[in-house]
């Protein structure tokens, strides 16, 4: 009984647990996620990674990424400044210390959209995260949606293309992730998402309002 309390007790104190999501670029990540933080903004923060890509249209400086230069970037990672960087489609990615940071500070769960790469450097750190896969139904699938996004060239695409593949099969690989959802009807992958961060939300909306 004791140690149920106190393993309770630490796990309240250590904060919430972040949530790492990851799956093929166009698998629907940002749309699922951008739901998510709209319907419980007082319970979920994002960590603002860092970037070399140009922004798109739409997105914001320190919003959805911090845009930065190569040499900037690669400056900070040598300084310390970050938990996991990685190369992706020819842009270098990274979450900076600083980013889960400012969100765990407010006591909210602190939310990780990174690749495969960020996930297996996350597993190595402290952080005690939730992994979800996010998949499209098929590569088809994958290939129109991210057609029709419009966001990227021919070149990029094709580099998006040639990742997923690697990234799906290593995302069906046993015990990488705690929980799947392909992302076929839209309101259906939300659902599915909302049931499987249940208990986390409920946890943080209590100790907010208690606090
Ligand atoms: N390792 C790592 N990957 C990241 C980070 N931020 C974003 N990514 C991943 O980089 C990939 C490309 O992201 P982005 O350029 O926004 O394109 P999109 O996924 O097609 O919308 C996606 O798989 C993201 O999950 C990060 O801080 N670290
Ligand atoms: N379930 C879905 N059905 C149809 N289109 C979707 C669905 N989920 C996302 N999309 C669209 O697919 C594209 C890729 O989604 P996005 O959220 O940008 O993916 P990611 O962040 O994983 O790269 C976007 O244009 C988005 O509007």
């Amino acid at each position: 009984m004791y140690t149920r309390y106190f393993s309770r007790l630490l796990s309240a104190m250590a904060g919430p647990r972040p949530v790492v999501f990851s799956g093929p670029s166009g698998a629907g990540k940002s749309t699922l996620l951008k739901k998510l933080m709209n319907e419980y903004d007082s319970v979920f923060g994002f960590s603002v990674s860092h970037t070399t890509r140009n922004p798109r249209a739409g997105e914001e400086n320190g919003k959805d990424y911090h845009y930065v230069t190569r040499e900037v970037m690669q400056a900070a990672i040598e300084n310390g400044e970050f938990i996991e960087s990685a190369e992706f489609s020819g842009n270098m990615y990274g979450t900076s210390k600083a980013a889960v940071q400012d969100v765990q500070a407010k006591n909210l769960i602190c939310i990780l959209d990174i690749d495969m790469q960020g996930v297996m450097k996350i597993k190595t750190t402290d952080l005690r995260a939730l992994y979800v896969s996010i998949q499209p139904p098929s590569m088809a699938v994958l290939e129109k949606r991210l057609r029709d996004r419009k966001t990227e060239t021919e070149e990029s695409l094709q580099k998006r293309l040639k990742a997923a593949k690697k990234d799906m099969e290593l995302g069906k690989e046993p015990g990488v992730f705690d929980v799947l959802i392909v992302n076929d009807n839209l309101e259906d992958a939300y659902g599915q998402l909302k049931l499987a961060l249940l208990e986390e939300i409920s946890k943080v909306k209590k100790v907010n309002m208690s606090s």
